[in-house]
């Protein structure tokens, strides 16, 4: 009989939310570590963050929303450093580019591609609310935070302060919900119950920013941001009348994106 591989089953736990956000970080940031790698990752067309995580000790790592056409670039960075990519993982099904989780695969053999389950991508590994992600010493918590997309995930490092929000959160703004079962409502109520209720001292890191910023805080975007700090029903106001275009890739990205970017 054939066996299922192990990696994800042992690498993948599942957190009992019986613990408000609020309590687990205070649980998971008691012991900060100096082992942590963070990098920041640019792709110039789309204007999206990749961002390579691990752990300098144990050499695993993680990397989150990689683009297709910067796989390469990425894959080069990952050998250079010495580090083993366990997971490549997307925080939701993107409109407006290839997710490079499926070309990382082939690159990087071993390497398990994640996405969230009610994004109904296929994927190596399907995440749910509550399910911790495990790299060396450190672990990322995915929070489900729908509203720009159905299956969108906010993945949280309690360790370090910090959560990479995909579209849910962008810097002094958010996801669009004009397209993939989009909802202004669920959005509102996504980010105020799981991300502005962790502490104000969170670093936040977006899926894009098309200003040139680089990163944000809870503390900040809950006094600043234009769109979230206003009522539910101006926010929704604010949402429907947009009128953004269309992502110039979305009608090839999309079908892409369902198969992992192997399209
Ligand atoms: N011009 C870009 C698409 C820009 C865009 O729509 N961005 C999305 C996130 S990617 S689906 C968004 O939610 N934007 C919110 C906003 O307020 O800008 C392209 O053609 O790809």
């Amino acid at each position: 009989m054939l066996q299922k591989p192990l990696v994800p089953i042992l690498r993948i736990a599942r957190l009992l939310l019986t613990t408000s956000i609020k309590q687990q970080a205070r649980l998971m940031s008691s012991t900060r570590k100096d082992n942590f790698f963070l990098r920041q990752l640019f792709d110039t067309e789309n204007s999206t963050y990749t961002y390579l995580l691990a752990d300098k000790s144990s050499r695993e790592a993680v990397l989150i929303d990689p683009v297709l056409e910067f796989a390469e670039r990425d894959a080069k960075l990952i050998t250079e450093l010495g580090l083993k990519l366990l997971f490549a993982m997307n925080t939701h099904m993107h409109a407006d580019h290839v997710t490079g989780t499926g070309k990382l695969k082939s690159l990087l053999p071993g390497t398990k591609s994640v996405i969230g389950k009610n994004s109904g991508a296929q994927a190596d590994v399907h995440l749910v609310e509550g399910d911790l992600v495990k790299f060396g010493d450190f672990e990322l918590l995915a929070a489900a935070t729908p509203g720009h997309t159905n299956g969108c995930l906010t993945y949280i490092c309690h360790k370090q302060e910090m959560a990479f929000t995909g579209d849910a959160v962008l810097i002094r703004g958010c996801g669009r919900t004009d397209f993939q079962e989009g909802s202004a409502e669920t959005l509102y109520h996504s980010v105020h119950s799981k991300i502005f209720t962790l502490p104000d001292n969170y670093t936040l890191y977006p899926a894009h920013d098309y200003r040139g910023q680089t990163a944000t805080s809870v503390g900040e975007e809950k006094k600043f941001n234009p769109r979230l700090t206003k009522p539910l029903k101006e926010f929704v106001h604010i949402m429907n009348t947009l009128n953004l275009p269309y992502p110039q890739k979305i009608d090839m990205a999309i079908p892409a994106n369902k198969v992992c970017g192997l399209y």
